[in-house]
């Protein structure tokens, strides 16, 4: 591997491996960014010759007539066009990735909960770690969602992948990860979370040990933030917490791969060249990286329990406002309050369907145990569920003083569209198979003579 015209001002080259990445702050906005001066055309997109012999590329995330709020667009001057790193694409193997529609197996309906996924031994990328649990909708049709666990026991090196089926919303759950991408470098931990958005390219580096999070593979409308109605201006995720990475190139001559995944196949080609090879960049179409901590929750200050919609990260709208394709929602700690008022989740059944994962500490409705870090379950459109027996006792009868639930994040894929299980995921070792009667635990406490 050769690294030809290393610049200092290049980020990709700047501070070796560990040195933390420089971001912009923002989201949605019309970000810009160059690794070399000058190497932005000022007041157009496409002159004649761009500087530094670049070619200039634009990657749509959005029909070009899409209305403003939701166009989305960057323009990319790069060391080459993508379509000259364009090999013979060869089927590829993938794994226990699915596609929605995927319907393999036919499940009774039933709350499912999984243990966490063991980190093998094998030596797995974060793209060959990864296993999916559910699909829903259909991808061809760029709506609905997958829900995946990823496993990731090495980096990538000279390999780079690319989503034309989704944008990819990363979660961790333990581990950091670097995150290359054409636009730059982002790092996330336990905690934050990224977005990789549909067409970009990137490679995953793992910073420290085997990595463990969930991705959701999102199909259709891109995510962003949801509105905050009577909320107003602040609180919930605040755009300027969103990070940007700035342009980071890199001008390696070098025998790599490219794998994209495009028709819910994995496909692979040997290129000449890193693809990350972007010199400058602007647009608001880009990956971005948040923590979740920074997320500012809004809740009920005198008795009830609100709807999980207030803790909205993020949300992928359908064309049927108000009815999302895909709903990001975390359960952060926070302060409860609520006077004369069962705190927990009440029991429900939704038609929104339900993939939950845990990054760290207790979940208020699964105090007895089985819902724990790197696990995750699954309440499906229209099945009831709510607290464990555990969890109803204990806050049916807790003294209502306020009460800070500390060292927890839980997190929900909700999705507009009934989930499938995959055949991996209704097989796997760490499924629990008498999850389905947790309701079966809680007590009759009926009397007619005592009100
Ligand atoms: O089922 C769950 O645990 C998620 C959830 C949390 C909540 O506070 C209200 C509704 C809901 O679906
Ligand atoms: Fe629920």
């Amino acid at each position: 591997m050769t690294m030809t015209e290393t610049s200092a001002s290049n980020p990709a080259d700047a501070g070796g491996p560990e040195a933390a990445p420089a971001y912009q702050s923002g989201f949605g906005n019309g970000f810009e960014s160059e690794a070399l001066p000058g190497a932005l055309p000022i007041g157009r997109n496409s002159p004649q010759k761009c500087a530094y012999g670049l070619y200039a590329e634009q990657l749509s995330g959005s029909p070009f007539t899409a209305p403003r709020a939701t166009n989305e667009r960057s323009w990319l001057y790069r060391i080459r066009p993508t379509v000259a790193n364009w090999g013979r694409f060869a089927r590829a193997d993938a794994g226990l990735w699915r596609t929605a529609p995927c319907i393999e197996v036919e499940i009774p309906p039933a709350p499912m909960r999984w243990d966490p996924l063991p980190i093998p031994s094998e030596s797995l990328s974060l793209i060959e770690g990864i296993r999916t649990v559910t699909t829903a909708g259909d991808a061809g049709t760029q709506s609905g969602m997958a829900a995946h666990v990823y496993l990731a026991t090495r980096s990538m090196e000279d390999e780079y992948f690319y989503n034309a089926d989704g944008e990819m919303l990363f979660v961790p759950q333990q581990g950091g990860l670097r995150l290359r991408t054409e636009f730059g470098v982002i790092d996330i931990d336990p905690g934050e979370i990224a977005v990789i958005p549909r067409g970009v390219k990137f490679s995953a580096v793992l910073r420290g040990g085997p990595a463990r999070g969930y991705l959701c593979e999102n199909y259709g409308g891109a995510l962003t933030l949801p509105e905050r109605g009577p909320i107003g201006a602040n609180c919930l995720a605040n755009p300027r917490d969103f990070l940007t990475p700035i342009a980071a190139y890199e001008d390696r001559d070098i025998a790599a791969k490219l794998t994209a995944k495009w028709g819910g196949v994995l496909w692979v080609t040997e290129i000449e060249h890193s693809p990350l090879d972007v010199v400058a960049w602007h647009g608001n179409y880009a990956p971005y990286k948040y923590d979740l901590r920074r997320f500012s929750p809004v809740g009920p200050l005198l008795f009830d329990h609100a709807d999980p919609s207030i803790f909205t990260v993020l949300t992928s709208p359908s064309e049927t406002p108000g009815t999302a394709n895909i709903d990001f929602v975390i359960f952060p700690e926070r302060w409860m309050v609520a006077e004369n008022t069962f705190r927990p989740p009440w029991y429900h059944m939704n038609v929104m369907s339900e993939f939950m994962g845990l990054i760290q500490g207790v979940y208020d409705a699964k105090t007895g145990g089985g819902f724990v870090p790197g696990g995750f379950s699954l309440h499906n459109t229209m099945l009831p569920h709510g607290p464990d027996a555990d969890a109803f006792e204990g806050a049916s009868n807790a003294v209502l003083k306020p009460h800070k639930l500390e060292g927890t994040l839980a997190f929900m894929f909700e999705t507009r569209f009934a989930q499938r299980v995959t055949a991996y995921a209704a097989g796997v070792e760490q499924v629990q198979r008498d999850y389905g009667a947790y309701g079966a635990r809680l007590r009759k406490h009926f009397d007619p003579e005592r009100p």
